[in-house]
């Protein structure tokens, strides 16, 4: 488990930011109170993922501390009693994480949500476009202060190519003013392929031309910065836009699963599923559909109780997930579910399955202490037909087949 080291000496902060702390996030607080024992600490294990730490601590007044722990390569949230100006700009050039005034109990849940940004950070890519490498370091060094991953271009073209390489690119920050193609030109291109809540694209203008931020924005753009910009600016602008994108993708993900097992809904399966099927007719691929039934679902919801019944269909989600992780598996209402097999020939389909259903057969379902008998019953088809409605009434005659045939059985096209 990562562990984050806390260096205060008020028993009552320490106590609110470790419970606020084990609240939010799944890491080891390891608490100090001195100089000394951070020393202690930091010498004997080193590895924290992050550190919170307190300006000023009973053998080191003058905020000692922050330039130590920085010293041995962790990120740094520094906390202090009061605020001042020069020292703010002082702790933030030497590359601290932020600084946060002990206030409230809001600043407590402030610095437990950069330490949440932080862990996050680690896996987001962001591409900075800019043909100033002055500029590009600069804002290199703020976003890795903040444990981003970093990439960069020195113009628009080099910038498509950069997200081509890395379409995992969260967000992109790019200049006006660049040779080959201009941010606009880039912002353009890039919003052909990507929206506002896959791509989060800040744009950099300065403050002699107010007219270009509102065009990075009419443009396509999330956001824009006007050139020098503040530190805290940088960061706030970045995390809201961040967290607004996270927050929708969030939606759309919920919106797509079922509640109950957590696999993808009906809506989605017929979504994805008309794209896979365009995409099979049109390259001459072959595409399986699978559908399968809980047997005598009924029955066991009246013997062991409709909980039970909602652990079963939760267990058989779980073990379809871990069974074909390469494939599209939803939950398309009660206790049938379908699976979406792109690449897979009927017999490759049908033997998954068939092997799937030996599998569910023999290993009994637990409830509590008690066992449960599951079986199912299931269709399974490649016929493309014409769109993914035929297969998918193909599939559901096979298995309304297999139920006749006396169920915990599975039929395929001939
Ligand atoms: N526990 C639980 N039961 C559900 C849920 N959704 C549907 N059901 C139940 O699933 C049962 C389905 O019953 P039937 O359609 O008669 O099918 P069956 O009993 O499985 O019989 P066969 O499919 O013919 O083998 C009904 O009793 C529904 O109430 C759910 O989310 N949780």
């Amino acid at each position: 488990m990562e562990r984050i080291l806390v260096v205060e000496d008020s028993p009552m902060v320490l106590k609110i930011i470790r419970h606020l702390i084990s609240q939010g996030l799944d890491v080891e607080v390891v608490t100090r109170t001195d100089l000394a024992g951070c020393g202690e600490e930091l010498a004997e294990s080193g590895e924290f993922f992050a550190a919170v730490v307190d300006l000023n601590l009973p053998d080191a007044t003058n905020g000692e501390v922050v330039e130590f722990v920085l010293d041995h390569g962790i990120p740094t949230i520094v906390l202090t009693g009061s605020y001042d100006d020069e020292r703010r700009e002082r702790l933030l050039n030497m590359g601290v994480v932020d600084y946060v005034v002990k206030e409230s109990r809001h600043s407590y849940e402030y610095v437990v949500k950069l330490l949440k940004r932080l862990q996050k950070n680690r896996h987001i890519k962001v591409l900075i476009a800019d043909d100033s490498g002055t500029t590009r370091r600069f804002i290199r060094g703020l976003l890795e202060q903040h444990l981003y991953q970093v990439i960069e271009a020195g113009h628009g073209k080099e910038a498509i190519a950069q997200l081509a390489k890395h379409p995992d690119t969260s967000i992109l920050i790019t200049d006006y003013a660049m040779p080959e193609m201009d941010g606009f030109e880039l912002v353009k291109h890039v919003r052909n392929e990507k929206d506002k809540h896959e791509l989060v694209i800040i744009g950099l203008s300065s403050t002699e031309s107010g007219a270009l931020s509102a065009k990075f924005i009419k443009n396509g753009a999330n956001d824009f910065l006007k050139k020098p910009f503040f530190h805290e600016e940088f960061h706030c602008r970045l995390m809201h836009n961040l967290e607004e994108m996270e927050l929708i993708q969030a939606i759309q993900d919920a919106a797509n699963r079922d509640y109950l097992t957590q696999l993808y809904n009906r809506r989605y399966l017929f979504n994805e599923g008309c794209q896979l099927h365009e995409q099979a007719v049109s390259k001459g691929q072959q595409l399986a559909l699978v559908m399968l039934d809980i047997d005598h679902f009924k029955q066991l919801n009246d013997t062991y109780g409709h909980e039970a019944g909602d652990e079963v269909l939760r267990q058989l989600a779980g073990k379809m997930l871990q069974s074909f992780p390469r494939f599209l598996c939803a939950r398309m209402g009660g206790e049938e579910f379908c699976i979406l097999m792109p690449g897979l020939t009927n017999d490759q389909a049908n033997q998954l399955v068939e092997g799937f259903r030996l599998m569910v057969s023999q290993q009994p379902f637990m409830y509590g202490e008690t066992e449960l008998p599951v079986t199912f019953s299931a269709g399974v088809t490649n016929h493309i037909g014409e769109d993914l409605d035929s297969m998918y009434q193909g599939v559901d005659e096979y298995l309304y087949r297999a139920k006749e045939a006396g169920r915990n059985f599975v039929i395929a096209d001939d």
